[in-house]
Formats: structure tokens, sequence, C-alpha cells
């Protein structure tokens, strides 16, 4: 494989590629809506029945037939009819106003309603002035979902308004893909666990966290495969288990140039390695190949390369694995609020905020962009890309992601 910068494919090339490789999905579970949100529904959900079932009253006021109204005067008619939410209707008798609520089914006979306090009410009477009109106020049946229609479709994830949209059509139970099981390790002999004393030559393990954090928020299930020294052996015994246990396996570390980088050959002599090297600052020398067919996300140790290659390139497929069926987070377009003059070859996604500038948002970068930089995604609300061979000024448009997009 060729390392030059000029050869090296983009995040949309390595995503195409990396999601023909994906043959296992989640399986699927039946859970009630109590237990769903969050979760991919795995079958399209189509209503059985009429939202509302029939024409209801959207005001408290009274119902009237519009035969029984002078359209051009004053009317007064007594009430004939009472009807609550939840009552049966009823039918309207001729010349009378019934007396009905938000929500109440319309009676037989009423074509519109006029709210309480547009009316005057005396002991016996309603009087009605001119101005109706035919089908004010009634809410028809049907108007928010018909029998039949598709209400939620497979592979979308449940939000709190899908649980309530599947309630109103009566539907109790849905089917929903398991939560895919990650095995997650980091690598490097440099690696100690915080809480500990931090011997010479050693680093605090980071990435486990937040990459820890990141697949909590992705609701999937974490082996926790803990840090692998850096030997050839213990790496290929840990990745081979995991390949048997888990769905897809995370590494961190281990994929670039150095002798003491192992990931790439258990891959290579256990597997298949399928793409290495991105053009993206960071995260170049990301890695994905398949153990057991399982996907390993070889992703480069330093901090922010890590976090940046998953969100961008394991996360959506992960997402796919589970079911989902739109993988791309959401992105927005701001100017630019810098100027950036270092031509790159590589795309590169920058920690960045958004701040007022003259009324209006733009982007700006952490001062210190470096990918062992970690404090800059915390200070961040989200990454921005500068294109491969892109100045950039201020006001022009940049891609933002917020990191709420990835949750
Ligand atoms: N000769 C070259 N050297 C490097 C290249 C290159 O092209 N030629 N690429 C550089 C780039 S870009 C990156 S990114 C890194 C990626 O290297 P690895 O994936 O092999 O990662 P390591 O060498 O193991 O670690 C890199 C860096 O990150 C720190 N690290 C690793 N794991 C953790 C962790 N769990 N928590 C916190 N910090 C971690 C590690 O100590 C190193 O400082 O390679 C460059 N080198
Ligand atoms: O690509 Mo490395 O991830 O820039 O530091």
């Amino acid at each position: 494989m060729s390392c030059s910068e000029h050869n090296l494919i983009t995040v949309s090339q390595a995503i195409a590629q990396i999601q023909e490789t994906l043959e296992h999905k989640a399986d699927v579970e039946w859970l009630s809506l109590a237990e769903a949100v969050n979760k991919v529904v795995a079958a399209d959900q189509l209503s059985t029945l009429n939202v509302p079932p029939a024409a209801n009253s959207a005001m408290d006021g009274y119902g009237f037939n519009a035969k029984d109204l002078a359209p051009d005067q004053l009317t007064q008619l007594p009430v004939g009819l009472r009807v609550a939410a939840g009552d049966q209707p009823g039918t309207l008798p001729s010349g009378m106003a019934a007396r009905i609520f938000t929500g109440a089914f319309i009676p037989t006979n009423v074509d519109l309603v006029i709210p309480q306090e547009l009316v005057k009410v005396t002991s016996d009477q309603v009087e009605v002035q001119p101005g109706w009109r035919i089908g004010q106020h009634i809410r028809n049946a049907g108007e928010d979902i018909a029998e039949g229609q598709q209400v939620v479709v497979a592979g979308k994830r449940l939000r709190p308004q899908e649980l309530g949209l599947l309630a109103s059509v009566g539907i109790m139970q849905v089917p929903v893909y398991k939560p895919l099981t990650v095995a997650l390790f980091t690598t490097g002999d440099e690696l100690i666990e915080p809480g500990r004393p931090l011997p010479d030559g050693k680093i605090y393990n980071s990435n486990r966290y937040t990459l820890m954090g990141l697949l909590q928020q992705g609701g999937f299930k974490i082996i926790d495969g803990g840090t692998l020294p850096d030997q050839h052996e213990a790496t290929k015994q840990a990745l081979l288990k995991a390949s048997q246990q888990a769905d897809a396996i995370i590494t961190t570390g281990g994929v670039s140039v150095g002798e003491e980088d192992y990931v790439q050959d258990v891959i290579k002599e256990n597997g298949t390695v399928h793409l290495w090297k991105l053009a993206i600052k960071p995260g170049k020398p990301l890695l994905y190949g398949q153990l057991n067919k399982k996907p390993v996300f070889g992703l480069p140790g330093n901090p922010i390369s890590s976090l940046v290659t998953y969100l961008m390139v394991a996360r959506p497929a992960l997402q796919q694995m589970q079911g989902l069926h739109d993988t791309q987070p959401a992105s927005y377009r701001f100017r630019a609020g810098f100027t950036k003059k270092k031509n790159l070859k590589r795309a590169e996604y920058l920690r960045v905020q958004l701040q007022s500038q003259l009324g209006e948002q733009t982007i700006v970068p952490y001062p210190k962009q470096g990918s062992g930089v970690l404090s800059s995604a915390s200070w961040a609300s989200g990454l921005a890309l500068v294109p491969a061979d892109t100045d950039v000024k201020p006001g022009d448009w940049l891609e933002y992601w917020p990191f709420s997009e990835f949750v």
C-alpha cells in the first residue's frame, strides 16, 4: 500500500469500503415501549387504525348543525346534548346545540364547533353570532395517521416522540436490534491506569475512557479488554479471542510504522487488512480489517486521532451493524472566524467552538490543534472540516459537526 499523501483515501471512500465488508447485523429482540428509547427498530411499523379514530372537537364549546344557524344574524338555540371526551357522541336533535369539550367525538349532525368564549350562554339558550364556517374546530378522523400508514420505518432510532407515536396507534411491543457487543483494547507499554502513581516514562491511559464513553453513548455493550502489552503473541491471542466473543473490535495505538506496532501484523497474519491510512488529520494511520469476519478498527493512538477516527469512521460502521438506516451525523455550515494558511494534502478536522462575532455565529478553532492535545476536544463544541488543499479565510463556509450530533 502506498504511503504517499496523494494516494490516501478520503473518509467517505473509507466508509464506503468498510460498509461493503459488513455482513453481520445485530440480533433482534422484542421490547415494550417503556424499554425501547434509543433502540433501533428492526421492522416497519404500520398503523391498523385512524388517529384520531373519529372526528373530535378541538375546543371546549358548543357544536351545531349549520342548517340550524342563520348565516347573517344572531341565532339562539337550546342545548340538547352534552358530550365530554370519552363519551359516546350520540346524535344532535335538529334545532339544538351540543355542549362539547376538547377531544370529545363529534355527534352525528354536528358540523361545526364554536369555542365557548365566542357564544353567549343564558339560562337555557346559546346565542351565536354570524361569522362561523362549516368544519371549524373539528379535527378529522385520520388527520394525524391514516389506517395502513407507516408510522416508523425500519432502521430508525426510537426517540421519545416515536414511542408516543407507536403508542398512539396501539402498538405496545416493538422489534429492536439488541446492543452490538464491541471489544475495546488500548495498546502500549507506556500506559498506566488513572488512580495509580505515574512511574517515569509512563502516561495515563486516556483513550480507554474516551472510547468507553463513546461506546456507551452509542448504546453498545462493551467487552473491556484493558491494555495490551507491546507483544506480538499477547496481541494475537487477545484479538483472536475477542473476534469470537464480540461483534466488532476497537483498538487504539500500534497502527503507525513503529517497531512496537503489532495490531496490523496480527490482523494481516490472521485475517484481512482492508485499508490503512486515510487522507485526514488527525487520524492518518487508521487501520481497518477483519478477524474471523468481525470488523476491527485500529484507531491511531494519539488521543485526538482516536476520537476523530472513531466518530468519523468507526461509528458509522457500528451504527450500520446496529441496524441504523441513517448512519451519518448531521452537519451544519457556518462561516469561519479565522485564517488558516497551511495548505494540507489531507482534510483536517479542527476542534472548534461557535462564537458570536458581529451578531453571527462563526467557527473558531482551539489554538493548539496537535493530535495529542486532548484539552482541545474538551474546550470544543464540535469538529469543523478544512478540506484538503484548502486555505481558510474569515467568512469562508465550513462544515461543522456539533459533538451533540454524535450522541
Ligand atoms: N515515522 C512515523 N511515525 C509516526 C507516523 C508516521 O506516519 N511515521 N504517524 C504518526 C501519527 S499521524 C500518529 S496518529 C501516530 C499513531 O501511532 P500509533 O497508532 O501507532 O499509536 P502509538 O504509537 O501507540 O501512540 C501514539 C501516541 O498516542 C499515545 N497514546 C497511545 N495510546 C494511548 C492511550 N490509550 N491513552 C493516551 N495516550 C495514548 C502514545 O503514548 C503516543 O504518544 O503515530 C505517529 N508516528
Ligand atoms: O494522523 Mo496523526 O492522527 O495526525 O497525529
